[in-house]
């Protein structure tokens, strides 16, 4: 099979910019969005957001419902406005609330993928995919180009079979292998992806998810995801931009965010985490369960976080830069890990060990041990004011 090959067309129009730094695909800048709810208030879907999105890399828009992704995707794809900002495609301004410019979704020069797939029932797997192919600005191929560029499109998804079915005949990932062969017929440098793999069950989902990655390593197309399940960000991102309420908390790598969280919310949204309280003290904070020892400083009063994969368990007093005493209460076998839930006071904790561990059992007074380097440290809730945002 031919490979498509990637469109040169686009990328008129470019910024000042020194000629040897690289073109972001897509560039946003302070863009805000707000909505008037019924009762006449309004909300801030996206509160200044600004992100630099490389020519080829995965982007993950991550966050729990509500935090505005889709806003902010369907404001680059030209289906939401604005209230003010700018982006740019490819170079291209598409919107700019200083200038006015705004152009139409189908001006882009993107594909975009939804949750609901999108297709036309009344078109087979083929019609569908060849749609943007007819409907596309400019000059229009022959037929025979057409049919050919469909058929490379459905073979590269893997259902190159399945040309002739309707959508009701197809199963839901199959339905979302029709509408990823659609975004990716017309060769578009930039994919947007509105929670796509969602209504797959969990399987189908998995591949879908590695089928993902090899076909954007291969077209080389620059993707914007947005996603609610952190697994998916972890291993589908090159960077991952986690949102709240409308704000960019963090956005970095997915191994920054999971080992250098900015704020307290990103620490809690991208892994797991056990929380003390603490004060300040000579070489860490002091908390119920003894100093925990580290080096950074989160002002006086701290929340203290580690997390479940990154403390040992033993049964005398380990070496490790902190020691927390507790008794185990119970003990999980999860599959890929066991989890041994360990209280102490008020305060519980999970602790995770690979594989299954039959150390310690139920009743067992046990120490967890803490490196320097686990512990994350950030301002208390009442000191905190406003989280500061981050960037990667
Ligand atoms: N058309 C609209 N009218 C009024 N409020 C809206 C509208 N669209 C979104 N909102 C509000 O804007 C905020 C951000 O919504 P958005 O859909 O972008 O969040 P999300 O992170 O994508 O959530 P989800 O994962 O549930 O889709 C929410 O508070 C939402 O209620």
């Amino acid at each position: 099979m031919t490979q498509l090959t990637t469109s040169s067309a686009l990328g008129v129009q470019r910024d000042a910019r020194p000629s040897d730094a690289p073109q972001p695909a897509i560039e946003i800048r302070h863009l805000t969005k707000h909505f008037r709810r019924r009762d006449g208030s309004t909300v801030p879907a996206i509160d200044g957001a600004s992100l630099d999105i490389q020519d080829g890399e995965f982007i993950v828009l991550l966050g729990p419902s509500g935090c505005g992704k889709t806003t902010l995707l369907r404001s680059v794809a030209g289906l939401e406005t604005p209230d003010s900002g700018a982006i740019t495609v490819g170079g291209k301004a598409v919107f700019d609330s200083g200038s006015g410019t705004n152009l139409g979704a189908d001006r882009r020069e993107l594909s975009m993928v939804f949750q609901s797939y999108a297709l036309w029932p009344h078109m087979t797997a083929a019609q569908n995919v060849r749609y943007p192919l007819e409907n596309q600005r400019g000059a229009r191929q022959g037929r025979a180009a057409m049919n050919e560029r469909v058929a490379e499109a459905l073979g590269a998804v893997g259902i190159g079979d399945l040309g002739g079915q309707y959508p009701n005949q197809l199963s839901g990932g199959q339905q979302q292998r029709v509408a990823l062969a659609r975004a990716l017929v017309n060769n578009s440098k930039v994919v947007l992806f509105d929670e796509p793999l969602s209504n797959v069950d969990a399987k189908v989902r998995e591949s879908l998810r590695i089928e993902l990655l090899a076909m954007q390593r291969r077209f080389g197309f620059t993707a914007l995801f947005v996603t609610h399940d952190q697994a998916e960000a972890m291993e589908l991102a090159t960077r991952i931009a986690v949102l709240d309420r409308g704000k960019v908390q963090q956005f970095g790598t997915p191994d920054e965010i999971y080992a250098r969280p900015a704020t307290e919310y990103v620490a809690k949204f991208i892994g797991n985490t056990n929380e003390l309280h603490g004060r300040r003290a000579e070489g860490g904070y002091e908390t119920p369960l003894g100093l925990v020892r580290t080096p950074q400083d989160a002002g006086d009063q701290a929340t203290v976080l580690f997390r479940p994969e990154h403390a040992e368990l033993s049964a005398e007093r380990p070496g490790t830069a902190s020691a927390l005493p507790g008794r185990v209460v119970a003990v999980l076998f999860m599959g890929t890990h066991t989890e041994f839930l360990v209280r102490s006071g008020e305060t519980r904790m999970r602790i995770w060990v690979s594989g299954r561990s039959t150390d310690f059992a139920e009743g067992d007074e046990v120490w967890v041990g803490l490196r320097e380097d686990h512990v994350m440290v950030f301002p208390a809730a009442q000191d905190r004011g406003d989280q500061p945002e981050g960037e990667g």
